[in-house]
């Protein structure tokens, strides 16, 4: 027999977290839980506020039809809303056993200001030194002298910037002119770097600093194509769509010879873990995108591992269904 849950859960945030140009004070979102026999699947459906184009009421209310003709013994078609495709593909992958166990916890570190913190985790961290920096938050300049100092520090650390879309073709030379060019080899990519795409192009073939696509690739006009300068894709599956979404947004870009990286759309810690899953079976060898859980004051029922964050369980979650 068909059984189903459908929760709403909130979890406070850490202060100071601001998406363009709004503070996040909390994130909310959505549990599914779908049953079979003593088989069980879960995601999470948590739209992104300043990101996703539906809000939480939006893809609860497609969430519910879907789980409702679920239980009535029908296979629906998933939602238009990416983030309830993405969530109800998860809990149905995992009920038919198909989202794979093993997963990489291995997260880029995200350093949205202080170096000083970035580097005791470097200094930590073992295999591969990868780390994320933001960029364009400060003078164009300070960033230019942050990632040397970085670079020139940890010998075999790897950078990703993001800037997301923050920088006039001007400031991005400004940027670019302060990197040593010894090191800039070693920014693996940097996401996004001017508003337009063709500024973003133009940068990487000046500069012969590599780029990654992200805001682009939920823009209508995007298609997954090899160009110079052109490295990688980021891929946000909660701002995607259905896991078979994803699937078909990584074969493109592996078809094309772009690296793929699975990203966080600061889902709480189940959502995560099951990117890290998703990542470790789509983009095997590709670090991903996931460390936001510390931009959050709890987990929730299931535990990124070591992570100290108290973890909220069952009991603090609203059942709607
Ligand atoms: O990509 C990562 O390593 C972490 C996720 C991340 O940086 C982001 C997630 C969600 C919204 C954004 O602020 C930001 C991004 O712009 O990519
Ligand atoms: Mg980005």
């Amino acid at each position: 027999m068909r059984k189903a849950q459908v929760y709403r859960w909130q979890i406070p945030m850490d202060a100071g977290v601001v998406l363009r140009e709004r503070r996040l004070k909390t994130r909310d979102g959505l549990l599914v839980r779908l049953c079979l026999g003593d088989a069980e699947g879960w995601g999470e459906i948590s739209p992104l506020p300043g990101f996703s184009l539906e809000t939480l009421d939006d893809a609860q209310t497609a969430v519910i039809a879907w789980v409702n003709a679920w239980l009535k013994g029908n296979d629906p078609e998933f939602p238009s809303e990416p983030s309830a495709a993405f969530g109800l593909s998860c809990a149905l992958a995992e009920l038919n056993d198909e989202l794979p166990d093993a997963a990489d916890y291995r997260a880029a570190p995200l350093c949205t200001g202080d170096p000083d913190e970035l580097f005791a985790v470097l200094q930590a961290m073992p295999g591969e030194k990868v780390a994320k920096v933001k960029v364009g938050l400060w003078e164009a300049v300070r960033d230019g002298m942050v990632v040397n100092l970085l670079l020139e520090a940890v010998p075999d650390l790897q950078l990703r910037l993001d800037a997301n879309r923050a920088w006039t073709p001007l400031k991005a030379q400004q940027f670019a002119k302060y990197v040593n060019p010894d090191y800039r080899s070693r920014i693996a990519f940097i996401e996004e770097p001017c508003r337009t795409r063709d500024d973003s192009r133009a940068f990487a073939q000046e500069t012969g600093i590599a780029i990654a696509w992200d805001e682009s690739l939920r823009e209508a006009d995007f298609a997954f194509v090899a160009e110079p300068g052109v490295k990688a894709v980021v891929i946000k599956p909660t701002l995607t769509g259905s896991l078979q979404k994803v699937r078909e947004q990584v074969a493109a870009a592996h078809q094309q010879g772009l690296t793929a990286v699975i990203s966080s759309s600061i889902e709480s810690s189940l959502g995560l873990t099951q990117l890290a899953r998703i990542a470790a079976w789509l983009t095997p060898g590709t670090m991903p995108g996931l460390d936001t859980l510390n931009l959050m004051q709890a987990q929730l029922i299931r535990r990124w591992p070591h992570n100290e964050l108290p973890c909220m369980t069952h009991d603090s979650l609203d059942p709607l269904l």
